[in-house]
């Protein structure tokens, strides 16, 4: 292992000429195959070197398109991005499936985030409690020069409380605060408004509290945002789901049954979820959100009631099939890279320059559209069949097909089970004129 200080002041040539000097057999491929991922246009290439730290090169994610999508009567193609085959395809059949019965309907349930300032307090809680009263107004007034511009267009902090959480760590406490942060994800607004409040909390302490005073342990926005929900769903007659009435039938049951067991068994959930991610974190990773911060939310939210449990919900009442999601999505369609990272511009104009709640909908149609598909393929045919056609393109590439003998694979498995070992065997074949 090789360490060095002051790697981070490098030029970029030298933090390659180091590295690949360093970790490589070979530092002139590894440097050539780095140089090859960056972008001809310096300009271009410059921003991306930027967004984040000692960058030596770009690294590509497919971005690919899911159109058809019918969502409260608007036609959408959502952009996503993401490395695993059969996503895309799979949002884009659910699409096509949903378009001709009336589409998904989706709304947004709340927009609510939250922050906390939390600290210790060893002194008596009515005097704290006394002093947050009487001082709860110039708390929040310190703020209002970050604030200001968030409250003319609508939103700002919410409310502030004081929370007492003694009886789970000791002389611990929280200045719990709520914001509508309009179209912007809002860490960073609310990240700056908490520490305003703990600065002014700790300052106000020292002129007003005798003895003990509180310690301030950190201020930071939660990404728990159980308040700003997206819903989405779908619904039809059950006859509608499949040509066959016994058939659609048979399958609604299966596919409600499908959602249950995601709803009791944490093993089945997590993946039931994993799947539904596939389609949100692409649209996140499309439209420059955090998915970090999402998928943190998400998966907190599904286990709010003490179990981890599926995120969507299904059910056939009076001969209608209905299947939704309720998911929480802080997301922003202003700030972060959305205005920075031309692609991410782009997918923003190819979604039609959405608000921030509009984004919400999509997302959640997103999520709620690949569960869809991939349950219908797991109460039918098996996941296999479908994502193995997808797939087969990965496996000849691994093993560097020809366009001929990509060729001759593909019409093979026009009528043949997709699977590892199988394409290994065709090729092999086709490679010995078998
Ligand atoms: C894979 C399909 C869509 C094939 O489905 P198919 O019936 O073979 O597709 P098709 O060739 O008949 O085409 C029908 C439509 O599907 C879409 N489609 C079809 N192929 C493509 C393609 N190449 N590129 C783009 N779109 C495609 C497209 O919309 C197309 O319409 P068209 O464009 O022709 O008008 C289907 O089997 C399916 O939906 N499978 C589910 C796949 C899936 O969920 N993959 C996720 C990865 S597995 C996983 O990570 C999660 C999981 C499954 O574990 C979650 C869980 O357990 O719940
Ligand atoms: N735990 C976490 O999730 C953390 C995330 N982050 C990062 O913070 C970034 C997001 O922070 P933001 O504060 O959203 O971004 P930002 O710092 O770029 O600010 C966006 C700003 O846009 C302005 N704005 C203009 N028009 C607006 C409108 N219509 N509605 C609302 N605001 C409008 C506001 O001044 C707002 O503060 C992301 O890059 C995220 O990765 C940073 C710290 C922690």
């Amino acid at each position: 292992m090789t360490k060095i200080s002051g790697f981070s002041k490098f030029s970029k040539d030298e933090k390659i000429a180091w590295l690949t000097t360093k970790y490589f057999d070979n530092a002139q491929k590894a440097r050539e195959l780095l140089q090859l991922y960056w972008n001809s246009d310096l300009k271009l290439q410059k921003l991306h070197d930027e967004f984040s730290e000692n960058t030596i090169s770009n690294f590509y994610l497919p971005f690919g398109v899911a159109p058809n999508f019918t969502i409260n009567n608007k036609v959408y193609a959502i952009p996503m991005t993401i490395e695993e085959s059969s996503v895309i395809a799979a949002a884009s059949k659910a699409a096509k499936f949903w378009n001709d019965k009336g589409g998904f309907s989706a709304k947004v349930i709340d927009t609510q985030k939250v922050g906390q300032v939390h600290f210790t307090y060893a002194g008596n809680f009515s005097t704290l409690k006394d002093f947050f009263h009487k001082n709860k107004a110039q708390l929040l007034k310190e703020t209002e020069n970050i604030t200001a511009n968030m409250v003319k267009r609508g939103g700002g902090i919410l409310d502030l409380e004081l929370r007492d959480k003694t009886k789970d760590l000791e002389n611990y406490y929280q200045l719990y605060c709520t914001f509508e942060t309009l179209d912007a994800m809002g860490a960073n607004f609310i990240n700056s408004c908490l520490e305003q409040i703990a600065s002014s909390f700790k300052n106000l302490a020292i002129q007003q509290l005798d003895d003990k005073k509180p310690q301030v342990i950190m201020s930071i926005l939660s990404n728990y945002v159980p308040n700003c929900i997206a819903h989405a769903e779908v619904s039809c007659p059950v006859a509608d789901l499949l040509d066959e009435k016994e058939e659609a039938k048979l399958f609604a049951q299966k596919f409600v049954e499908a959602v249950k067991i995601a709803q009791i068994e944490p093993y089945r959930a997590v993946t039931h979820n994993k799947g539904i991610m596939n389609g949100i974190d692409a649209v996140i990773l499309a439209t420059g959100n955090d998915f970090r911060a999402v998928e943190a939310g998400v998966h907190a939210y599904a286990a709010r009631n003490g179990q981890y449990s599926s995120l969507t919900q299904a059910s056939i009442e009076n001969g209608i099939f209905k299947f939704w999601i309720e998911v929480p999505l802080a997301l922003g369609t202003v700030g972060g890279l959305t205005s920075l990272h031309p692609l991410v511009k782009l997918a923003l104009e190819m979604l039609g320059k959405p608000s921030a709640k509009e984004l919400m909908q999509i997302v959640a149609v997103a999520g709620l559209a690949q569960n869809f598909a991939a349950l219908k393929s797991l109460v039918t045919t098996g996941i296999q069949e479908g994502h193995m056609k997808m797939h087969l393109m990965n496996i000849l590439n691994q093993f560097q097909a020809t366009n001929s003998e990509k060729e001759k694979v593909i019409e093979y498995f026009k009528s043949h089970t997709v699977s590892h070992s199988s394409v290994v065997k065709v090729l092999e074949n086709i490679r010995n004129g078998a």
